[in-house]
């Protein structure tokens, strides 16, 4: 549905937007991560067609942004960082503005336009100045435009900021019902709101992609590092006696913890295939799903030696993984960490079997 290639941006010597490659199939919601002036924005902005790129293609469902614009522009709908709402025209009038600019048939235009009003819930301020309005409501009303002529393609360049938490709610609803027809893209510095919404993360940090997977299996992966987080009840040598009976535990760490008697233990343990009888050289998916899972050994292993977990062992999150990932390029050394390779491109099975720690 879209296709970016090689998309590179300068901004004299600064380089905005390094080589971006990727694609966006249909019906799915897809998230741009990264911290500001990652190049989201600007990403979003040559998607759409706002700014030329220095270098690279974008292909909207086959028509070139650039040199079949109209076509292109006919697929998205794009709500920009700031909604370009005219201030001195009301909600309505503004409305009408948007569904002729968009193309939508005269017939069809009051319907479409109360039904818009609806979604966003703007009815109640439809007769009153742009300029007069909340930010929560010029948000609501930049959405409006962006979803009128109900494109295939919705655009949206980090929705929820400035809004309070009930309008977060009420516009994450939104785009989920959106979703339900249209291929939705945005963007968010904040994790937590593209865990939760989003099907696909694509990471960028420096205007380079450095993750793309969908939500779950970056976390899945990241847990192919097999480091576990828990609170055990215990004496620190007892604990670490207990846990060193578990074959394939590679470093244990163990700290003291603000409770009493209660230690925090980190374990890393080596990346090994299930022993399911499964054959993980088939193919990576399989890979991904038979990578064994520690859990239930360290809570029988805690358990026979009398230290009670206390809070249950927990994988590296999706949080960790972007912080971790993006302070790798802030660092410029993002190829030093080899191991997060898969995140990009995933290891053949056999480099796999040679090298199982490389994952
Ligand atoms: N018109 C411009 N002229 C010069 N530099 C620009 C321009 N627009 C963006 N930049 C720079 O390009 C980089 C990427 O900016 P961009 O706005 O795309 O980032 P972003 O990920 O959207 O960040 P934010 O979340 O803060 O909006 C930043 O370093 C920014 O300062």
């Amino acid at each position: 549905m879209i296709e970016v290639k090689n998309l590179v941006k300068k901004y004299g010597d600064h380089v905005a937007v390094d080589h971006l490659t990727f694609t966006v199939e249909k019906g799915q919601i897809y998230g741009f991560l990264g911290p500001n002036g990652a190049g989201k924005s600007t990403t979003m902005n040559i998607m759409t067609g706002y700014i030329g790129a220095t270098e690279g293609e974008v292909l909207i469902d086959g028509h070139d942004i650039l040199k079949d614009a109209q076509e292109a522009k006919k697929c998205i709908g794009y709500l920009p960082e700031i909604p370009p709402v005219y201030p001195d025209m009301t909600v309505e009038e503004y409305l009408h503005f948007s569904a002729q600019l968009k193309g939508v048939k005269k017939s069809e235009q009051e319907a479409q336009i109360e039904r818009v009003m609806k979604m966003t819930e703007v009815e109640d301020v439809a007769g009153r100045l742009i300029k007069n309005l909340s930010k929560g409501y010029r948000q609501r009303v930049g959405l409006a435009h962006a979803i009128m002529g109900f494109p295939p393609i919705i655009i949206l360049d980090e929705p929820t900021v400035g809004l309070d938490p009930k309008q977060i709610i009420e516009i994450r609803q939104l785009i989920r019902e959106l979703s339900k027809e249209h291929t939705i893209i945005l963007s968010s510095h904040i994790l937590s709101e593209i865990s939760e919404i989003c099907d696909y993360v694509m990471i960028i940090a420096h205007g380079k992609l450095i993750a793309s997977d969908t939500t779950q299996n970056l976390t899945k992966m990241m847990q192919g590092q097999n480091i576990y987080n828990f609170l055990v009840k215990g004496e620190k040598d007892q604990v670490r006696q207990a846990l060193e009976q578990i074959g394939g535990i590679e470093k244990i760490d163990i700290n003291p913890y603000r409770e009493e008697n209660i230690v925090d233990v980190t374990v890393e343990c080596s990346v090994e295939p299930a022993h399911d009888g499964r054959d993980v050289s088939a193919d990576e998916e399989s890979v991904k799903t038979t990578r064994r899972d520690y859990r239930e050994e360290i809570f029988y292993a805690l358990a026979h030696a009398e230290c009670p977990m206390m809070a249950s062992a927990k994988y590296v999150s999706l949080e960790d993984i972007f912080l971790e990932l993006t302070e790798e390029t802030d660092a410029q050394n993002i190829n030093k960490k080899e191991k997060r390779r898969f995140l990009l491109k995933r290891p053949k099975a056999e480099e796999v079997q040679d090298n199982g720690s490389d994952l």
